[in-house]
């Protein structure tokens, strides 16, 4: 899928609230912290325990759950290199506009490819882009296999 712009005479808008005043009015920066890792690592385990301990300390979060966005915003995605490149840029540009808006956003999705993460990197500043790596053996997924995944990819019933 090409992700090349296809429009012309388009102008930016700006504003008059920027992300200074939002900030200001929820007390605390936006930033994306994004959740890398095997199916069955642990991602959408996690990214519900720190949006939790966040809501419970007044910040205002949210999740994107790469599993969730596929019911919707990406259902037309499958699972070769290029619709998960397309997958990942999508739910990075909704990830940026969280953090614009304010909140502390909470990717998790497989996002194997270096070069997907580091484009959704380089929308936002530095500091507010946290990547984290869930390192969890694939044994320990497989054995784990909550959706039965593994299962299916071992009997070559999905690919990707
Ligand atoms: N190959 C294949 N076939 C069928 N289903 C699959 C496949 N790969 C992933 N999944 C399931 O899709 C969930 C979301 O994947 P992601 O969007 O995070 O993947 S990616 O970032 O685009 O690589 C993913 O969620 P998690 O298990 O929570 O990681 C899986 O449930
Ligand atoms: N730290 C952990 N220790 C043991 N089991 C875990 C841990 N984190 C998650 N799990 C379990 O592993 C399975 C997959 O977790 P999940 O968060 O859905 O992973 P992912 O989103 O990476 O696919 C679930 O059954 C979950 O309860």
């Amino acid at each position: 899928m090409s992700t090349l712009a296809k429009s012309a005479n388009i102008f930016w808008h700006e504003c008059p609230v920027g992300k200074l005043e939002r900030q200001k009015l929820l007390k605390q920066k936006g930033c994306v912290v994004w959740i890398t890792g095997l199916s069955g690592a642990g991602k959408s385990t996690l990214a519900c325990s720190v949006g939790r301990e966040l809501h419970n300390r007044g910040n205002l979060a949210y999740i994107l759950d790469g599993d969730n966005l596929r019911h919707g915003l990406n259902k037309d995605l499958g699972f070769k290199p290029e619709d998960r490149a397309e997958n990942i840029r999508r739910v990075g540009e909704v990830a940026k506009l969280f953090a614009e808006a304010g909140l502390i956003c909470i990717a998790c999705l497989i996002s194997p490819y270096r070069r997907d993460r580091d484009a959704c990197r380089a929308l936002l500043p530095d500091e507010s882009f946290i990547e984290v790596f869930l390192n969890m053996p694939l044994e320990v997924c497989e054995q784990r296999d909550a959706k039965g995944l593994y299962k299916l990819a071992r009997e070559g019933k999905i690919k990707g």
